[in-house]
C-alpha cells in the first residue's frame, strides 16, 4: 500500500461518532428550524432533495419522516426539481423544499432551490456541514458542525446529517419516545466504528475473491444501500450495485455466481422475507453479509453476520449504526485494488454545471 493513500478518509469515517454528538448538540440550539419549517404542518408536502450521497439522505430521510410524523414526504434528486419540477411535485398544495448538501455548494441543489423562490406554493430550508456555504447564505439551514469533509466521499458527513434530521423529524412530530432511542443511538455509535473497521479490513483481506458487490435495504435502508454501493464505487471502482431487497428476485439475482458479495441491510420489520432472499443467494453461490440489531438463530446460515445492537430500537432510529461497516468495506477495497480513497477517479468533491 502507497504510504499516505486513505490518510484524509480513515479519520472521516472513524470520527463518525463525535459527529454524530456535535450534531446532537447543534440542533439543541436549533429549534427554531423545527418549529418553522419541519414541524410546521401547513406545509402539505415535505420535498427532500440532494445529489449522490445527499439524494440518498434524501431517501432515508423522507421515508423516515413519513413514518414518524404521519405526513407526506419524497425524495428527488435536486436536478428533477430544478428541470423537472412540474412532472416531480404538482399541484399548488403547500410544499416545504429540503435541500441536503456537506458542501452547500453542488449546483444543481442551488439552482433547484433558487428555481422555486417568489412561488407562493414553496418554501424552502435546507442541512449543510457548512456554515459559509451558498446554500446555507441563500436559505435556513441546520449545520452538522462536525461533519466537514477533506475527501471527496461522504461518510460522517452522511452519518451526522441523516443523524440531525432524524432528531428534528422525530421532534417535528411530536415523537419523544424516537428522540430518546436517537439518543442511546449515539451510545452505539462509537462501538460499531470500531467493530466495523476490523470486520471489514478482515473480509476484504481474506476474500480476495470477491469481484462484485451487491447491496440491498428496504423502507429506510433503501437509501443506505445506495449509499452504501456508491461508498464502493467512488472508492475503489469495483462493480457493485443495490437494489429494494425483494426487487432484486425479479430479475437483477442473475448476476449472482462465486465471488460476488450479497450485503443485507436486514430490518426488524421485514427480517423474515429478507432473510429469505439472503439464503436464496447464498444458494446460487454468493458470500453473505447480513447487518442487522442481533444475531439470531435465522441468521446463522450467512458467511458474516454484523451486529449493531439496539434491537429495542425502531429500524429507522438504527440506520446510521449501519454505516461504518459498509464505508469501511468500500475503503479496504480501494486499497485492496491499489486505489487511493482520498482521490477516486474522475471525481471532485462539489459538482458544478
Ligand atoms: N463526488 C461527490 C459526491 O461524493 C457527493 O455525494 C455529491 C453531493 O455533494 P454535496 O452533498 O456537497 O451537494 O457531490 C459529488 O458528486
Amino acid at each position: 500500500m502507497t504510504q499516505n493513500y486513505g490518510e484524509l478518509t480513515y479519520p472521516e469515517i472513524a470520527g463518525q461518532s463525535e459527529a454524530l454528538q456535535g450534531a446532537w448538540e447543534q440542533l439543541g440550539k436549533q429549534q427554531e428550524f423545527i418549529t418553522n419549517y419541519l414541524g410546521n404542518k401547513k406545509y402539505e408536502e415535505v420535498v427532500f432533495i440532494g445529489s449522490g450521497t445527499s439524494y440518498y439522505l434524501a431517501l432515508s430521510a423522507a421515508s423516515t419522516f413519513r413514518k414518524w410524523t404521519g405526513r407526506s414526504a419524497s425524495a428527488y434528486p435536486s436536478s428533477e426539481i430544478y428541470l423537472f419540477s412540474e412532472q416531480a411535485v404538482a399541484g399548488n398544495k403547500n410544499k416545504l423544499l429540503v435541500g441536503i448538501s456537506r458542501s452547500g455548494e453542488s449546483s444543481e441543489v442551488i439552482l433547484a432551490l433558487d428555481s422555486v423562490k417568489g412561488k407562493p406554493e414553496w418554501t424552502t430550508c435546507g442541512i449543510t456541514c457548512d456554515v459559509e456555504s451558498t446554500m446555507a447564505k441563500n436559505v435556513p439551514c441546520l449545520v452538522s458542525p462536525l461533519g466537514k469533509e477533506k475527501s471527496t466521499v461522504m461518510t460522517k458527513s452522511f452519518s451526522s446529517m441523516t443523524f440531525m434530521l432524524q432528531v428534528a423529524i422525530a421532534k417535528a412530530g411530536g415523537q419523544q419516545g424516537y428522540v430518546a432511542e436517537l439518543q442511546q443511538v449515539m451510545s452505539l455509535s462509537a462501538d460499531t466504528v470500531t467493530r466495523g473497521q476490523v470486520e471489514a479490513k478482515n473480509m476484504i483481506d481474506t476474500h480476495s475473491e470477491l469481484n462484485k458487490f451487491i447491496y440491498l435495504g428496504m423502507g429506510t435502508y433503501n437509501g443506505l444501500a445506495h449509499e452504501a454501493c456508491l461508498k464502493l464505487k467512488e472508492m475503489s471502482c469495483v462493480w457493485t450495485e443495490s437494489f429494494g431487497t425483494l426487487e432484486f428476485r425479479h430479475g437483477p439475482k442473475s448476476v449472482i455466481e462465486p465471488g460476488t458479495m450479497v450485503c443485507v441491510l436486514l430490518s426488524e420489520s421485514a427480517r423474515a422475507f429478507e432473510l429469505k432472499v439472503a439464503e436464496e443467494m447464498q444458494a446460487y453461490g454468493a458470500y453473505v453479509v447480513l447487518i442487522t440489531a442481533e444475531k439470531g438463530e435465522d441468521t446463522s446460515f450467512a458467511d458474516l453476520v454484523f451486529e449493531v445492537g439496539g434491537s429495542s430500537l425502531s429500524d429507522e432510529a438504527r440506520a446510521v449504526l449501519y454505516m461504518p461497516l459498509v464505508q469501511y468495506i468500500g475503503y479496504y477495497t480501494a486499497l485492496r485494488e491499489g486505489r487511493n480513497p482520498d482521490s477516486p477517479r474522475n471525481l471532485t468533491q462539489v459538482v458544478k454545471i
